[in-house]
């Protein structure tokens, strides 16, 4: 077991995790230069307490007063420099450890905002909420004090060993006796803390997922009734944890209770010899009184290294994790932040674009479409063809596998994600809304824009009398996800958002699905205005949007079915007619 252990370490683990915090190390280089001065400082002050401690015994056994009262000051002196040296110690890792944490949390909300949407999909939320939470704390045995004791223990081990050689040769090879237990305890409790931690971290992550996943989906959990269900699947994982941080106590526990036996055998061992020693002669009690205390600061960088290991296997872990997401490549290094919109319709194009989410199946298959400035084009067809995938598309949530998408004649792929949405006024079919306040949710779409012309925008999108008679009217919260508002009243929002943009394009998914009749009506009103400088793609299933469209285009399985203007398509009797036939006939149909 000590052998595999032994065998399991390898410096290549460290390399790239240490390659991954370095240049937050780096950043933070004057902390870590303190902690490094300090570290001689403090072996100077353990050589000097064993010298004082040794001298002052001495001076009291031979009764000489003078040499006492010389050495007080010596004594305060030191007493004095523990206590700043302490001070400053703890000052300065807490600078080290907590600035590369806080770095190291805010470069992995920059990557995991930047990470491709494919890349997204695969992301467990309570994976992400772990790795903030859990990971970046544990890479504590990494950082700060922690890396300064990987060079500190062993220059304290060296500089009491000599210390301690000038005392007594024999007395100090003989405390080295207990160094193979200590380090093969150490490598032995480091593998095993690290095993127990992977499982723990793992655990944890499921558990962020489904408290995640419970709150998010509160309604669905109560009106399925999965309270008990959802309690006790907690619950069995919770004791789970709670048995494996139990263990992981009791490891740390026999490791401490180990090094302490260790530190008890050497001082014992040292004590008789050396009593042995005094008795003949051959040391003073004052030495001897030196070595025992200098025996612990022997034993104490051996348990400390075997501890440090074991911390730095247990900090490896959470390394992994966080590298597993800030490994993933970025096509982009720079935040998309809000551009104005620039003025006048703009064109759009698809060349022959395929896509598929695997890369194998193709949802988009070789489409063309070309948008004049300014026109609507409606898209409808089946649940699945692909109508959502082609605004993901064009918003560059993803690339075309093949072909190409041009906004206003420039290639999607050659505008950065800020130039490329700020052409862009999207209304998607599930309005997400931030908790905050109406003003918060209608302004994120254009900061700095007046009173008046937010108004306006909510008049527009048939809102406004609503805000107005809510408490606080537009600084009423709303809840997370806008949970105070009903879903034509979240969409009425999104849409007002929309228009407030002020983009040459419009993506309009399903955008007046939660509204009745009558507001349907006038929000239809308020878009047919906002279209008509506008480019408009809009995925619809009401005939009253359909039918206004200056083209039409039916997709099927990622292909264009039937394409032409609503007359046309009726002239056709295909599968745009039977949709319009079923509708007409209130039956309710698949075809969006
Ligand atoms: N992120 C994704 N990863 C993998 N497959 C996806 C993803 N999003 C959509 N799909 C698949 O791509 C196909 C097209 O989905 P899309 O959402 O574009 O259809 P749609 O026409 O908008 O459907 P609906 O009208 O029901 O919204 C579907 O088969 C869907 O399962």
């Amino acid at each position: 077991m000590i052998a595999r252990s032994i065998k399991a370490f390898s410096i290549q683990e460290f390399k790239k995790p240490y390659r991954m915090l370095f240049p937050f190390l780096w950043k933070h280089r004057r902390a870590y230069a303190g902690l490094f001065f300090f570290m001689f400082v403090d072996v100077a002050l353990t050589l000097a307490y064993a010298w004082f401690m040794g001298t002052i015994t001495d001076a009291a056994v031979e009764g000489s007063f003078d040499k006492l009262g010389r050495l007080v000051p010596a004594g305060v002196l030191l007493i004095s420099l523990s206590i700043a040296s302490g001070y400053w110690n703890n000052m300065l890792d807490f600078r080290a450890t907590a600035n590369v944490k806080k770095d190291l949390k805010e470069h992995l909300l920059q990557h995991v905002l930047l990470l491709p949407a494919a890349n997204i999909g695969n992301l467990r939320s309570g994976a992400v909420m772990t790795h903030f939470m859990d990971d970046i704390h544990g890479i504590g045995g990494m950082i700060g004090s922690s890396l300064i004791r990987l060079v500190k223990l062993p220059l304290v081990f060296i500089a009491v060993f000599v210390y301690m050689l000038q005392i007594h040769w024999f007395l100090s090879v003989l405390s080295l006796a207990v160094i193979p237990a200590a380090l093969a305890s150490g490598a032995l409790f480091g593998v095993l803390l690290r095993r127990n931690n992977r499982v723990i971290q793992a655990l944890c992550e499921n558990l962020n997922s489904l408290l995640n996943e419970t709150f998010l989906g509160t309604f669905v959990v109560r009106s399925f009734s999965l309270e008990k269900k959802l309690y006790r699947t907690y619950t069995a994982e919770n004791e789970r944890l709670f048995e494996l941080e139990t263990k992981d106590t009791r490891l740390r526990g026999w490791f401490r209770a180990g090094g302490e036996a260790a530190g008890a055998a050497a001082f014992l061992l040292s004590l008789c010899v050396g009593a042995y020693f005094v008795s003949n002669r051959v040391i003073s009690i004052g030495s001897l009184l030196s070595f025992v205390n200098l025996t612990n600061h022997l034993i104490y960088p051996l348990m400390g290294i075997a501890g440090l290991w074991a911390g730095l296997q247990s900090s490896l872990t959470s390394a992994e994790r966080l590298l597993r997401v800030l490994e993933q490549p970025l096509d982009t290094r720079e935040l998309p932040d809000y551009e104005c919109p620039p003025p006048g319709a703009k064109s759009i194009a698809f060349k022959d674009v395929s896509f598929g989410y695997d890369g194998s199946t193709r949802v988009i298959d070789r489409f063309s479409l070309d948008v004049p400035a300014g026109k609507t084009v409606a898209i409808v067809g089946a649940s699945g063809a692909g109508k959502t995938t082609l605004f993901q598309l064009l918003l560059g949530f993803y690339k075309p596998e093949t072909g190409d998408i041009l906004v206003d004649g420039l290639s999607a792929g050659a505008l950065t994600p800020s130039r490329l949405r700020g052409y862009m006024a999207h209304v998607p079919q599930d309005s997400f809304l931030f908790s905050g306040t109406v003003r918060d949710n209608l302004l994120l779409a254009r900061p700095g824009v007046t009173e008046a012309a937010m108004i306006d925008a909510a008049r527009s999108a048939n809102i406004h009398d609503f805000i107005v008679s809510l408490p606080n009217g537009y600084d009423t919260e709303i809840g997370e996800r806008g949970m105070k508002l009903s879903g034509g009243q979240k969409q009425r929002l999104a849409i007002a958002r929309a228009i407030l943009k002020d983009a040459p394009i419009l993506l309009l998914d399903e955008a007046t699905s939660a509204l009745d009749g009558e507001t349907e009506h006038q929000v239809q009103e308020a878009l047919q205005r906002l279209m008509q400088d506008r480019t408009t793609l809009v995925i619809a299933h009401r005939l009253s949007t359909v039918r206004n469209a200056d083209f039409i285009v039916v997709l099927d399985q990622g292909r264009i079915a039937e394409s032409g203007t609503h007359e046309e398509l009726l002239r056709k009797r295909g599968t745009y007619r039977e949709l319009t036939r079923r509708q007409t006939n209130g039956i309710r149909s698949n075809y969006r």
